[in-house]
């Protein structure tokens, strides 16, 4: 396995009465049988493919060849696409140090830049459109529904742009699109790219897009940031395994930290979840968890806030209020072997008396240490703690990582008695934007 889960700290026996007895958590457990044998039966069955995604690899070439021929000449490499269809891939990216402090290009022999506009913005969509020099910049848009507005209008910005660059002519180099099979009919994005020649790579319906990570979403951006997508999957193949196998629950990582929130939450009114990384690499995945569990569990008055953190930064900022305040949280602190890792303090400071115990040791020696003090005062304060451990930090434990929680959170809504897979909450208010446009 790529990771190691710890939830002792969750438990009474080691955290007191802010953690959960063994006997509610065993019941918790036993409730995910059913679920877990439904997600077997529907891997058998095919009717959910993010499941069948892991032990895939046919679509990846389609990817590589679409990747390969939209970077020829590229530069720039924007991304359109939002929520679903943005974050998975920003989490990925984010593992080849997009977005991590430095500078910003992609690492790699040439000079290339990765920017996903995510969120509508006139002004900073106007002024990116300007400043870009069209005649290298790269456009992959993505929308499932093909009909989100946010990025339909990003997209036909972009179009109108290229032409009022004269590059009318050439816009299949351009753009390449994700979205829903269909016949343009019903599916705006589709029609457009049809008319314009753009490429299209088939979004797969039964693929919502917070689940849509392992797939072109993720893959494509993944292999722009030059990332090993075959070892994303294996990571991921990995987790879903136990499952497959037909392991009890107590052997299935995410089954056993489904179990935990359900308990928590019956027994000790926990009512967040807490997502802390000890990485730079690892602090999108936190905005990625986010979505998947805010829109696939707030249903019916239910469900628990997801809240994103980073370690060590938010020790300096919000860990006073998870210490001190409300005991109403669970916590995940993610971690990785960071020990030994980056630059490295002269050891012969050690006799420096402000700045001796430091001394000859690595930025990671201390990440690492922060770490574990974080999670041990968490749990000393009666906080329940979860600690997931990867073993590296690379391609494979992310995939892994990614596909615990997908799972997790699929499990969860199965113990919740809700569906995981829709959002009818957000619908009404892009129905009354509509309604709001027309009147202007
Ligand atoms: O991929 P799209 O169809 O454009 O959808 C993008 C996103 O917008 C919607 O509002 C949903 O709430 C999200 O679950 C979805 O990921």
């Amino acid at each position: 396995m790529t990771y190691a889960q710890d939830i002792s700290r969750c438990l009474e026996e080691t955290i007191g009465s802010g953690g959960i007895g063994r006997d509610a958590l065993d019941a918790a457990l036993e409730k995910t049988g059913p679920v877990l044998d439904g997600l077997r039966a529907r891997h058998e069955d095919g009717t959910l493919p993010l499941l069948r995604l892991p032990g895939r690899s046919d679509d990846l070439e389609t990817c590589r060849q679409a990747v390969e021929t939209l970077l020829r000449g590229a530069r720039d490499v924007v991304v359109f696409g939002t929520g679903g269809s943005s974050l998975g891939g920003q989490a990925l990216v984010q593992l080849a140090g997009w977005r991590t402090p430095g500078p910003a290009a992609l690492p790699g022999a040439e000079e290339r830049y990765l920017h996903f506009f995510d969120n509508l913005d006139g002004p900073s969509l106007q002024a990116a459109l300007k400043r870009f020099d069209l005649k290298t910049t790269r456009f992959i848009v993505i929308s499932k529904s093909g009909n989100t507005p946010e990025t339909l209008v990003q997209t036909l910005a972009a179009l109108e742009a290229l032409k009022a660059a004269g590059l009318e002519w050439n816009l299949a180099q351009h753009l390449l699109a994700v979205t829903e099979p269909g016949d343009g009919e019903r599916n705006a994005l589709r029609r457009l790219m049809t008319y314009h020649d753009v490429p299209v790579l088939e979004h797969d319906p039964k693929i919502g897009g917070r689940y849509s990570v392992l797939s072109a979403v993720g893959v494509l951006p993944a292999l722009v940031a030059g990332l090993d997508v075959e070892a994303l999957r294996m990571g991921a193949a990995d987790v879903l395994a136990p499952i497959l196998e037909g392991h009890p629950p107590g052997n299935v990582a995410p089954a056993v930290g489904a179990a935990v929130n359900l308990a928590l939450a019956e027994e000790r009114d926990v009512n967040a979840v807490v997502m802390m990384p000890y990485a730079d690499r690892l602090r999108l995945f936190s905005s990625w968890f986010v979505q998947l569990w805010a829109e696939s569990l707030g249903k019916n008055g239910g469900g628990s806030l997801p809240v994103a953190a980073a370690g060590p930064v938010d020790q300096h900022s919000i860990l006073q209020l998870f210490l001190d305040g409300p005991a109403d949280k669970l916590f995940n602190i993610v971690s990785w072997p960071s020990a030994g890792e980056g630059p490295r303090v002269p050891a012969e400071l050690r006799n420096d008396s402000l700045v001796g115990y430091l001394a000859g040791r690595a930025v990671g020696d201390l990440t690492d240490c922060q770490q574990r003090a974080t999670a041990e005062t968490l749990a000393r304060r009666g906080r329940p703690v979860r600690v997931i451990a990867l073993e590296r930090l690379d391609e494979r434990s992310l995939g892994a990582l990614l596909m615990h929680f997908m799972l997790e959170t699929i499990i969860m809504g199965g113990l919740m008695g809700v569906d995981p897979f829709d959002q009818p909450a957000v619908e009404e208010s892009k129905v009354l934007t509509r309604e709001y446009l027309a009147m202007m």
